[in-house]
């Protein structure tokens, strides 16, 4: 996308900007079944932005070494800095469109960007209060579990910037299920080694994607449909708990289900994961007992799939039994 009208690649940008914004818009979403996850006060809205651009301008400082046209990306740094203090919303994805839009509108010789950022999550703590423990709104822990991304793709025109194409996130999901999991019934030949397992540690790493119907709704949380990378990590670990799973295939397909039903304002959810299954050294006796496991040896397997809206099976269980 980010290219010359010649369709040969042409741009350039930067990354890892940090902005540690405070005291953004807090943000309430509607609740799920699955999640406690209600809002974020937003006290620490901080994110790691990437920034890049792309316009027919920019050709001559790659062929001729003219920087007439360069905004040096010092420069792109401090503008998406200095504007996130302006931002007035409390969603990444809002806050992506906000400045990516203010940078294409100051400088309208650029044509193209793309903006992505992942959320810096700090935790909020609780301290005593005199009644017991208390939401403390001074200090948070930073947490270097999943977290939020968005990123968007913009084009100017005549001074109006559009929205190309827009994704939400959840990335870094780790997650174990200690029993539950199997793994039998696959193509069995010269090449396999691999014994049948009805009972294993399933340890997945997963990246989640999702798209809205109406991209407005992930930039304004104001419209009520915004859905909060919390409640699909909350949704995420509870298919993993209820569902039996014959493989991580059909795990992320129950998964992408639910999340589906949970939010008819989604076009699709997109899953890439990891399988990181323990290896076992001591077998359990029976489910329950004790076992010894350790990190599997490399290589690891993986898998990509989208569940889109024509999926979605109306009669399908919203939640699964034990
Ligand atoms: O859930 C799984 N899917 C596979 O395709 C696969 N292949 C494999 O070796 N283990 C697993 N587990």
């Amino acid at each position: 996308m980010l290219k010359h009208s010649s369709g040969r690649t042409l741009y350039y940008g930067k990354g890892d900007v940090l902005v540690y914004r405070t005291y953004a818009k807090p943000l309430q979403v509607a609740a799920v079944p699955e999640s406690a996850f209600e809002g974020d006060r937003n006290i620490i809205f901080a994110h790691n932005i990437k920034f890049a651009v792309s316009g027919d301008k920019l050709l001559a400082s790659f062929t001729e070494g003219s920087n007439t046209f360069v905004v040096a990306t010092d420069s792109m740094k401090n503008f998406l800095l200095r504007n996130a203090a302006e931002y007035e919303g409390g969603t990444t994805e809002g806050l992506l469109l906000f400045l990516g839009r203010r940078f294409l509108q100051r400088y309208p010789h650029i044509t193209s960007a793309e903006i992505s950022a992942d959320r810096l999550p700090f935790q909020a703590l609780d301290v005593p209060g005199s009644d017991g423990f208390v939401r403390n709104e001074l200090v948070f822990r930073r947490s270097h579990n999943d977290h939020a991304s968005a990123g968007l793709e913009l084009v100017s025109r005549d001074g109006n910037v559009e929205v190309l194409a827009s994704w939400s996130g959840l990335t870094g999901l780790q997650l174990i299920k200690v029993s539950g999991s199997s793994f039998y019934g696959f193509v069995r030949d010269e090449y396999t080694t691999l014994p049948d397992s009805y009972d294993r540690p399933l340890f997945i790493f997963l990246d989640i994607f999702w798209r809205y119907g109406d991209p407005e709704q992930a930039a304004d949380a104001a419209k009520g449909k915004y859905v909060a990378a919390e409640q699909i990590s909350d949704i995420a670990h509870t298919v993993f708990y209820e569902e039996q799973s014959p493989s991580i295939q059909h795990l992320i397909w129950l998964i992408g289900q639910r999340i589906l039903i949970r939010f008819p304002q989604l076009a699709e959810v997109s899953f890439e994961s990891n399988n990181r299954t323990w290896e076992t050294i001591v077998d359990p006796a029976s489910p329950g007992q004790p076992g010894v496991f350790t990190e599997p040896r490399p290589p690891y397997g993986f898998q990509g799939f989208t569940v889109i809206r024509a999926d979605v099976q109306p009669e399908a269980p919203a939640a699964g039994g034990e």
